[in-house]
């Protein structure tokens, strides 16, 4: 039986754009885009989960929206089930203590990159999502 992995991942947007991210070399999956974030802690709700994980790897806050689409993939190392939320920066430090690189990239670019395996369906969902319509809860 394979290791099932919880991962929340964030589709942040800005200015119509959404960030996709490389973590830095050394880590797993190092090649591919992705989005960031993390595996879900035990007790954490995702959204929590998210919020932390922007701290820890961009030092900043953000708010979490509606869910975007569930991806799941059998990687040699495990399971991942990747759950992607929307979300916005409240504040702007962008540290890159974890990533690589990061882009903002328009919907249209999404099919030119190489995304990790679990996070096809959401690439998917987001070429034709209407990111001008997506909800936040200023509450979380
Ligand atoms: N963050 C993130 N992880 C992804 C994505 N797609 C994908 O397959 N993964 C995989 C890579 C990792 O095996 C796992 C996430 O673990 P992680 O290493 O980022 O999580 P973490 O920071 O909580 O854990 P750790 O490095 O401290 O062990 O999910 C994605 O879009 N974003």
């Amino acid at each position: 039986m394979k290791k099932q992995i919880t991962v929340v991942g964030a589709v942040l947007l800005e200015n119509g754009k959404i960030l996709a991210t490389k973590r830095n070399d050394d880590r797993i999956l190092g090649t591919l885009w992705e989005f960031p974030g993390g595996k879900i802690e035990v007790g954490e709700t995702p959204e929590r989960a998210l919020i932390r994980e922007m701290m820890e790897e961009f030092d900043d806050q953000i708010i979490v929206g509606e869910k975007v689409a569930t991806g799941v993939h059998e990687y040699d190392f495990g399971i991942v089930n990747l759950t992607a939320y929307y979300a916005k920066f409240v504040t702007h430090n962008f540290d890159l203590i974890a990533h690589s690189k990061v882009e903002w990239i328009t919907q249209e670019q999404i099919k030119n990159l190489k995304w990790a395996d679990a996070d096809q369906t959401i690439a998917y969902a987001l070429e034709t999502a209407d990111l001008a319509k997506v909800k936040f809860n200023e509450l979380n």
